[in-house]
C-alpha cells in the first residue's frame, strides 16, 4: 500500500490537518513537525490571532520549557486549509462532544478517498460517526497517556507524551491497508522524546483507558480537586477503586477482560504529581465535559449487558447536571421562567 499524498515540491512532508491545538493537539502537532517527516495545518479557532502573531508558548516534560512553535500552516478554518491539502492524515484533538457538535461534519471539507481519520480523544465508541459517515476511510484511535493543557496558546506539558495507534476495524477495507496506514502514522509521530506505538487491540486499549478516565476524571472535576487532595481526603479508597471495579466489569461484559492490577497501576500513574485530569481543567474553564463518550456510553453498554454499576450511575448523573449548568450558563438551554412544580 502506499496512499502518499506527499507534496510534488522540493520536500516531499507528509500533510496533516490537525483540528483541535489543545493540550495533546498541540503536542501531536510539535511531535510530528519535530519528527521531521510531517508539514501540519492547524485549525485554530480563539488561538487564531495570537498563535499567527506569536506562536504556541510551550513548557514541555519532553521538549523543554520556554519553547515558541508555530506549526507550518495555521489556518481559522477546514474550509481554508484545503489549500495546503490534500492530507494524508485529518488528525480530530478536541474534546469528544457528539452529542453537542458534530467534529466529522466539521472536517468533511478537507477528507479525500485516501485520507485517514485520527481520533486523538478518550472514550468509548468514538468511532461511530466517523466509520458510518466515511465508510471508506481509515479510521485510527489514538489512546494518549500526556498530561498537557493549554491556557490561552501557551501550553503546560507535564506529564510525557504516550501515544498508541490503532485502526477501528472497518469491513470495507482490507486489514492489510488499515494496518499499513496506521504504522505509517506512527512512523511519522514516533521521534527520540515520546513514545508512540501500534496499537494492536484498540478495544483493550480503550477500554483500559477508560478505568481511569471514566472514574478519577469525573470525580475530580465534580469535587474540585486534583487526583492528591482526593486521595488524602479519601476519594480514591470510597469512591475510585469501587467505580474502576465498576469499569472492569463492564468492560468483561463487553468481551474485555483487564487485570485487576490496572486500577493500582490507573491510581498510581500520575504519582507524585498533585495531577489535575483534563476534566477537572475543563470544569475550572466552565466548558462543557465528555460525559457521554466516558460515562453515557459505558452505562448504556452495562445496562444493555445487566452488570449492577451503582458507582458510575450517580457519577454519570451528577455530571449530567453540571453538564446542563454549563449549557445553561453559556446560553444552549433555557429553562422556565416559572419553576415547574407537580400539580
Ligand atoms: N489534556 C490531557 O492531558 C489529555 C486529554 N486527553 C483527551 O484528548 C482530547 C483532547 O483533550 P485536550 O487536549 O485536553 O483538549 P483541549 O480542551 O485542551 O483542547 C481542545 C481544542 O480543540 C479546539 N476546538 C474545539 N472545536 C474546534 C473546532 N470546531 N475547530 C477548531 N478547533 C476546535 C479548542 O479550541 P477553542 O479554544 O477555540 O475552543 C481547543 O483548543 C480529549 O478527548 C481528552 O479527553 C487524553 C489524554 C490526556
Ligand atoms: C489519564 C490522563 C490523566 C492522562 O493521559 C487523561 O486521560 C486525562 O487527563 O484526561
Amino acid at each position: 500500500m502506499n496512499n502518499c499524498l506527499c507534496d510534488n515540491d522540493m520536500d516531499s512532508k507528509c500533510k496533516v490537518l490537525l483540528v483541535g491545538s489543545g493540550g495533546v493537539g498541540t503536542i501531536a502537532s510539535y511531535a510530528l513537525e519535530y519528527a521531521g517527516k510531517t508539514k501540519v495545518t492547524s485549525v485554530l479557532r480563539s488561538d487564531y490571532d495570537r498563535v499567527l502573531e506569536k506562536g504556541f508558548s510551550i513548557n514541555s516534560c519532553d521538549y523543554g520549557n520556554g519553547l515558541i512553535f508555530k506549526p507550518s500552516n495555521i489556518v481559522n478554518s477546514v474550509e481554508a486549509s484545503k489549500k495546503h491539502g490534500p492530507f494524508e492524515y485529518v488528525v480530530i484533538a478536541t474534546k469528544c462532544l457528539p452529542e453537542v457538535t458534530s467534529m466529522i461534519d466539521v472536517i468533511a471539507p478537507a477528507i479525500t478517498k485516501d485520507t485517514a481519520i485520527v481520533l486523538v480523544q478518550n472514550g468509548i465508541g468514538i468511532e461511530m460517526e466517523a466509520l458510518t459517515k466515511f465508510p471508506e476511510n481509515v479510521v485510527l484511535s489514538g489512546v494518549s497517556m500526556i498530561g498537557s493543557a493549554n491556557m490561552g496558546g501557551h501550553i503546560e506539558h507535564e506529564s510525557p507524551d504516550m501515544l498508541r495507534i490503532g485502526y477501528f476495524e472497518n469491513n470495507n477495507i482490507s486489514q492489510s491497508h488499515q494496518e499499513a496506514v496506521c504504522k505509517r502514522f506512527v512512523d511519522l509521530y514516533q521521534n527520540d522524546k515520546n513514545q508512540c506505538v501500534y496499537d494492536e487491540d484498540v478495544k483493550f486499549s480503550r477500554w483500559r483507558k477508560l478505568v481511569y478516565n471514566a472514574c478519577l476524571n469525573p470525580v475530580c472535576a465534580l469535587t474540585g480537586v486534583d487526583i492528591g487532595r482526593l486521595e488524602i481526603w479519601g476519594g480514591v479508597d470510597s469512591i475510585i477503586r469501587k467505580a474502576m471495579r465498576e469499569v472492569l466489569a463492564i468492560a468483561k461484559s463487553d468481551g474485555v477482560v483487564l487485570p485487576e492490577d490496572v486500577i493500582e497501576f490507573m491510581i498510581r500513574s500520575d504519582d507524585p504529581v498533585y495531577y489535575r485530569p483534563s476534566m477537572l481543567v475543563d470544569a475550572d474553564k466552565r466548558n462543557l465535559l465528555e460525559i457521554e463518550v466516558i460515562l453515557g456510553n459505558p452505562v448504556r453498554i452495562a445496562r444493555k449487558n445487566k452488570v449492577d454499576v451503582p458507582f458510575l450511575t450517580i457519577i454519570y448523573e451528577l455530571l449530567k447536571i453540571v453538564q446542563s449548568r454549563t449549557m445553561e450558563e453559556k446560553g444552549m438551554i433555557t429553562i422556565p421562567k416559572e419553576r415547574p412544580v407537580p400539580k
